[in-house]
């Protein structure tokens, strides 16, 4: 009975996940170019702020695709300003590694559109040495609730992450909700960064 009803459950978020996903997803794509350059310069300027009040040093980032926040160039301030960038590699199914970025001729195209470092792995527990983690996000809530692209990523690599290190999810003003739907899987981040309001941290 009790598995019969957790299974049902378990379905019926995901369906919710899923619509979220779309709605948002089309949200996204639907942004001028205009306001997605305005809002990937305002995030550059608000993340770079916020790290500079603090002793980081190691961030690790991800290569934005398609309509995904963020920007390479911010990427390369990062970097200009003395921070070490680690980005993820797919690794299977297993929690992401990770490898330093070193300009955009360190890149190159793997899987599913993205981008990844082709510079030496470092493996999935280099994520435990960053003082931030930039965790691309759809949506995320008051809670730290992120709703990602539904691979399971992030939930299986965050728990890696040192205690004290910041898990921020970048995402649109509009998409710091109220509530989204949640599984016990779900790793909660600990602030939240978007273009117009910046950093802001979560009860978590
Ligand atoms: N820029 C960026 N890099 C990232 C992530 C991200 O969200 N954004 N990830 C965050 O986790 C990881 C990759 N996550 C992925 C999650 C799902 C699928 C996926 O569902 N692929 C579909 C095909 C999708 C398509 O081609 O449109 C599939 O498996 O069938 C791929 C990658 C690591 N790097
Ligand atoms: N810790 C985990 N270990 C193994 N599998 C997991 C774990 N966390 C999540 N998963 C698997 O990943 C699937 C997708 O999870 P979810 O919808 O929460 O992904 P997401 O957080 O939106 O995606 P992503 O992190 O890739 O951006 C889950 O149905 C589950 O099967």
């Amino acid at each position: 009975m009790t598995t019969l009803r957790l299974v049902t459950l378990s379905a019926d978020e995901l369906n919710r996940k899923e619509q979220w996903r779309r709605r948002l997803g089309s949200e996204r794509d639907a942004l001028t170019e205009r306001t997605r350059t305005e809002e990937n310069r305002a995030l550059r300027t608000t993340i770079i702020e916020w790290l500079s009040e603090t002793r980081i040093t190691t961030v690790c980032a991800y290569v934005p695709v398609g309509s995904e926040p963020g920007s390479p160039e911010l990427l390369d301030s990062l970097v200009a300003l003395g921070h070490r960038v680690l980005l993820p590699v797919m690794a299977g199914r297993n929690p992401l590694e990770w490898a330093a970025y070193e300009g955009p001729d360190s890149l190159r195209r793997a899987t599913y559109g993205l981008l990844e470092p082709s510079t030496p792995h470092l493996g999935a527990g280099a994520i435990s040495e960053a003082g931030a983690v930039l965790v691309p996000a759809l949506a995320v809530d008051r809670r730290g609730v992120r709703l990602g692209k539904g691979a399971g990523f992030y939930d299986r690599s965050l728990p890696l992450a040192d205690d004290s290190a910041e898990l921020a999810a970048v995402v649109r003003d509009s998409e710091f909700v109220e509530e989204l739907p949640a599984e016990a899987h779900d790793v909660r981040v600990t602030g939240v960064m978007t273009p117009a309001s910046g950093f802001t941290r979560l009860p978590v």
